[in-house]
């Protein structure tokens, strides 16, 4: 077993000072009296030979002495609890070990670390500042326990790393702060380039959780500690009903050939036909084939008399794939709504809304209210979106002529999707039409949909109204808005050429800049947070794995295979991440504790952790490798006697 087990009261009886070796000390000559010509603590603790006169004699007088190592007098200041490190490694595995844990140790551990955590500050007093002695430095123990544990710990302040490197006997102090020092007295170690310039860089630990800079907002520190660690409530609110609203289904549906679960979108009963002159309604479906989720456009009563109409839509629009065209994918007639109908079948955006519905409070009908304008920042974005799906299409030699604000969807804040593409292309064919004239009117129908939103009528009361009195009337936009929304209702250029929606896109370049900014700031909020729930997801399936392992009883022929073994450790690695108590015994639900235990199991970190049984008769001292090591074992066994495919 890689961990060992421990009688905590064995472990109470390890912490404290070391004792001394007991070595007669008062004929060696004191290390600082030779160095500093004096020393503190003569009159006190330092049991040296403070008299230069006197000679050194044995051979443990330190200036015939090569190595510097923990049994040298000056390491060992009087009032702190150091002692005598023993050279030979220190196992994490041996009972000795945790109390003398000095650094990379958690909590558990970190008070008495703290008794023997090397201090530089207190060490000040050692450091050599003339050329009078030669470290021994592969070899040194500076007495803050760094080189125990076979090496487990990497001590910054170590120097054994740096000795080859200060070979050339040139003393190194590392908290000397000058730069200069530090390259002329290890020159093979750090480049000319720069003090630190050439300092090997240490690997990231790729595996620890490593999230993005805390959130930037003035926000309490209990606030905080929730934002730091999960999306924004609104954006996950957001999320959640999109995945809600593609779970509803309504009882009383026919069921089509290949979709299923027909749930009905319409938010009213009252339908005009002015678009497609049928009525149409609206279902969000499920394919039979793919669990996918589609919206079927249903024209009620339509009996289909041309196949070519079908044939050549389905050539034409099958491969319109645009991030502002609700894509289509294909159309059929059904008979199970009990009439003829025509089905077109389009792509599933969660909440969306009609134009009509955002700004209008749908249905339009013979709606003659007038309704708040639409700011001039939203018609940009509108315009752009919308001017780039008709570049699109009509690059492509098509027009969309469904431009209407009851068929334009929004989802976010002004996302915009045109929809019902398509349609119009079958109930009004005409292979003779010219495309050049559907896309002139296209250029048309855009101009009153933004009319309409900047005047607040809805399209019946802009229709009985002069347009150019209405565009007269849009004093509080810009001038550049009224000369696009111009440019687009004169189908001719006064040289007459046709305008185009190439020539509309020139005209409104620095709009469609400012555009593409919003949207890439947009991306890279989006990207923040989509990091930070990729470090969550981890830790996620971790707490899935592990609660899989424990609390479980028996497997296979093993009884109560989740409390012995390995798992015994894995169930008080639990205890200690998530059942930790305050010091009045109230449960201490620190998030970061949590997630930074996990992670730690994640990337299996050679850190060690003290867990104890919850009657405190036992204590394992082990390192998240070791567990790690436990909890892929107990998995692997897990699934073995499983059949699905595992987390
Ligand atoms: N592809 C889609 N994805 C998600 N929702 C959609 C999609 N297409 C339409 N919807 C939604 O379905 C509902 C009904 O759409 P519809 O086009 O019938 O609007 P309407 O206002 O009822 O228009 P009309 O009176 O002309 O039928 C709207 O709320 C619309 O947002």
């Amino acid at each position: 077993m890689a961990a060992s087990r421990y009688n905590s009261n064995d472990l109470r009886r390890q912490v404290g000072s070391p004792r001394s070796k007991g070595r007669d000390t008062k004929d060696t000559l004191c290390r600082n009296v030779v160095i500093y010509g004096h020393c503190r603590y003569m009159d006190t603790t330092c049991n040296f030979n403070h008299d230069q006169n006197k000679p050194a004699s044995g051979p443990s007088d330190f200036l015939s002495k090569k190595s510097f190592n923990a049994d040298s007098p000056s390491f060992t200041p009087s009032g702190q609890n150091l002692g005598q490190a023993k050279k030979t490694t220190l196992s994490s595995q041996a009972a000795n070990a945790a109390p003398f844990t000095p650094r990379g140790v958690t909590a558990s551990t970190q008070q008495n670390a703290d008794l023997t955590m090397f201090n530089p500050a207190g060490a000040r007093e050692f450091t050599p500042s003339g050329n009078t002695q030669n470290y021994e430095l592969g070899n040194s123990n500076m007495g803050n326990g760094a080189a125990q544990d076979n090496g487990v710990f990497s001590d910054p302040f170590a120097m054994n790393s740096m000795a080859p490197a200060l070979a050339n006997n040139a003393p190194f102090n590392p908290y000397a702060g000058d730069p200069s020092a530090v390259s002329g007295a290890g020159a093979g170690f750090y480049s000319s380039g720069g003090a630190y310039a050439s300092v090997p860089m240490q690997q990231p630990n790729y595996h620890l959780y490593q999230p993005y800079d805390a959130y930037r907002g003035e926000l309490q520190p209990w606030q905080r500690s929730t934002y730091d660690y999960f999306i924004p409530a609104a954006m996950r609110e957001e999320i959640q009903k999109k995945m809600f609203a593609t779970q509803h289904t309504m009882p009383g549906l026919p069921k089509l050939e290949n979709y299923h679960s027909l749930f009905s979108l319409d938010t009213s009963h009252r339908k005009n036909t002015a678009c497609f002159g049928y009525h149409s309604w609206v279902y969000k479906a499920q394919k039979v084939t793919t669990g996918l989720h589609y919206v079927l456009r249903r024209l009620e009563g339509y009996r289909l008399s041309n196949d070519q109409s079908v044939m050549s839509v389905m050539r034409d629009w099958k491969n319109v794939r645009h991030e502002n065209i609700v894509s289509f994918h294909e159309t059929f007639t059904s008979q199970n709504f009990g009439d003829s109908s025509l089905i077109f079948v389009y792509d599933w955006h969660p909440l969306a809304k009609t134009l009509a519905e955002q700004h209008f409070s749908s249905p339009l009908g013979n709606n003659r209210q007038r309704y708040p304008a639409v700011p001039e920042g939203i018609l940009w974005s509108y315009v752009c979106q919308i001017a780039s799906a008709l570049y699109y299409l009509h690059n492509k030699n098509l027009a969309a002529r469904c431009l209407d604000l009851s068929k334009i969807l929004v989802t976010e804040k002004s996302r915009i999707r045109l929809g019902s593409c398509a349609i119009l292309d079958v109930v009004q064919y005409d292979h003779n039409l010219p495309i050049q004239e559907l896309q002139g009117e296209d250029l048309v129908k855009f101009a009153k949909v933004i009319l309409c939103l900047a005047t607040g009528m809805p399209p019946n009361l802009l229709q009985s109204s002069n347009t150019k009195a209405a565009l007269d009337s849009l004093v509080k936009y810009s001038r550049s808005l009224r000369d696009a929304l111009q440019f687009l209702l004169s189908p001719v250029a006064p040289n007459g050429q046709p305008h185009t929606i190439a020539h509309f896109l020139t005209m409104i370049a620095p709009q469609l800049a400012q555009q593409a900014n919003n949207t890439l700031r947009e991306n890279d909020e989006q990207q923040y947070w989509l990091a930070r729930e990729i470090e969550n997801g981890r830790i996620a399936r971790n707490v899935m794995k592990l609660s899989a392992i424990l609390e479980r009883g028996d497997l296979g022929s093993q009884s109560n295979w989740s409390e012995v073994g390995d798992r015994f450790q894995l169930k008080l690695f639990r205890d200690y991440v998530f059942h930790r108590v305050d010091a009045s015994g109230k449960p201490d639900l620190g998030l970061g504790h949590m997630l930074s235990c996990m992670s730690k199991l994640d990337a299996g970190v050679d850190e060690q952790i003290m867990l104890t049984s919850r009657d405190n008769e036992t204590v394992f001292v082990i390192t998240y490798r070791e567990l790690r090591g436990m909890f892929e074992r107990a998995f692997n066994e897990l699934m073995k006697f499983s059949k699905s495919p595992g987390l």
